[in-house]
């Protein structure tokens, strides 16, 4: 259990972990390019943990250096049939993306997940994987895990998304590095791009023209990968530092890259003091520093156009908007129902359980500004981001909050805590 306490400000310097999504797709590109991929700055959360042995179970020399990930890809077509299940654990962009690269392969997988991820929709995926030519198999007609996945002799199609989401568009994309003719992938919004960076880093065929990706049939070579700081993992305290009057932090080498910094423009939208320093790019991705200096935050609307840009840092934002003046109406954010939890009943469940005036919508939520938080205990619902959302909670809160089943923080940020403990005052 987790416990939280009202703290006077946050100061100090971090880094935070790496990024989840590109550390994901830095193991999954290497193990099908050809020659050696050394990976830095990898993320050693349990999600990326799984994606490692998903591609061990499918014959992937993976070798944890400290300082290094060095992988042995084997090419496009060097996978070898796994001699059991793979497990995906809690992580959906494991299953999503690695069914992409199943597709493409001619033998037979089982993949599952745990309790959280066999109730997650996989229809999105198995869909335009059908179109293409793959067998996919799961409950619920094919919706749920356990997947049963037969691929090879893909086509190319040209899928326009039903959902702006970066695991249906990656999953398609590297189905796409397999198939006969030019994939494309339209969205409505467009979703995070780490997959395309990647692919264009390691020498795919690949083009993106207003918003629209194309990629036609690829080899890949490895390659030496950074991983930045996970700007969802830094939002925890980049929004606590923000509403926190008296903070002054500096998070370290963090991903900058345009699709994921929607909760910067939010935070200064509601008043937050934020500058970038030392701005770079690395391997195709923007880094920087990100200093943030408190003060009280102003309610805001939060709608659908940039909801891909932040859509993990809902939790972590509906908190602030609590303690920032006047209401905060997020909109737009149905996704939120089929992540690791229903994101929107969770917070809103578990911020009323603490005094927070908050109303469920369809879509989003509706939070009241200038709360008097409470202490009390509350779940985590096993899901990662409401267990470190709730954490900051407890920051500004009049009483100790206890997250309950706070275990699942280490899917994306094994170090939290100890981060926390660092630079609270
Ligand atoms: O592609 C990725 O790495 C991710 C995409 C997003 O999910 P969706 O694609 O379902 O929106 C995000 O919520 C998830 O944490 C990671
Ligand atoms: C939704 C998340 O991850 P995934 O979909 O990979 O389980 C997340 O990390 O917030």
């Amino acid at each position: 259990m987790l416990v939280t306490n009202k703290i006077q400000g946050i100061e100090g310097k971090i880094t935070v972990p790496g990024d989840k999504s590109i550390s994901h797709r830095a193991v999954m590109l290497a193990s099908i390019s050809k020659g050696t991929s050394s990976i830095k700055g990898f993320l050693r959360g349990e999600d990326c943990i799984s994606t490692i042995s998903c591609f061990r179970g499918l014959g992937i020399d993976v070798e944890d250096k400290g300082e290094e990930i060095i992988l042995h890809g084997k090419g496009l077509y060097g996978l070898r049939e796994p001699e059991g299940v793979l497990d995906a654990g809690n992580s959906g962009t494991t299953i999503r993306l690695l069914s992409g690269i199943l597709a493409g392969q001619e033998f037979l997988t089982i993949v599952m997940g745990d309790a959280s991820l066999r109730k997650r929709p996989m229809a999105r995926i198995a869909v335009p994987l059908r179109k293409m030519g793959a067998m996919i198999e799961g409950r619920d007609k094919g919706n749920l895990a356990p997947l049963v996945i037969r691929g090879g002799n893909l086509k190319a199609i040209d899928y326009t998304s039903p959902v702006s989401s970066a695991q249906v568009k990656s999953a398609i994309l590297l189905a796409g590095l397999y198939g006969e003719g030019d994939t494309i992938v339209r969205e409505e919004i467009v979703s995070r791009d780490h997959t395309e960076r990647m692919l264009k880093a390691l020498g795919a065929n690949i083009k993106t023209e207003n918003g629209i990706v194309t990629v036609g049939k690829s080899e890949l070579h490895g390659e030496e990968i950074h991983v930045p700081g996970d700007i969802s993992s830094a939002a925890f305290f980049m929004a606590a530092a923000a509403a926190m009057p008296k903070s002054h932090l500096v998070i370290e080498g963090v991903g900058l890259n345009p699709t994921r910094t929607g909760i910067i423009d939010v935070l200064k939208e509601m008043g937050a003091d934020i500058e970038i320093d030392n701005l770079q790019e690395k391997a195709g991705e923007e880094t920087g520093d990100i200093i943030i200096k408190g003060k009280k935050l102003q309610g805001i609307s939060i709608g659908k156009e940039i909801i891909p840009r932040l859509i993990d840092e809902i939790p972590v934002i509906a908190v602030i908007a609590a303690t920032a003046e006047g209401k905060t109406i997020i909109t737009g954010a149905e996704e939120l129902k089929v992540k690791e939890s229903n994101r929107i009943t969770s917070m809103v469940t578990e911020l009323q359980k603490v005094g927070i005036k908050v109303k469920e919508l369809p879509d989003g939520m509706e939070i009241e500004g200038s709360n008097s938080i409470t202490g009390g205990r509350v779940e985590s619902y096993g899901d990662h981001r409401i267990a470190m959302a709730m954490a900051v909670c407890g920051l500004f809160a009049n009483g100790p909050i206890e997250v309950a089943n706070s275990g699942c923080i280490d899917i994306s940020f094994p170090d939290f805590q100890k981060t926390l403990k660092t630079v609270t005052k």
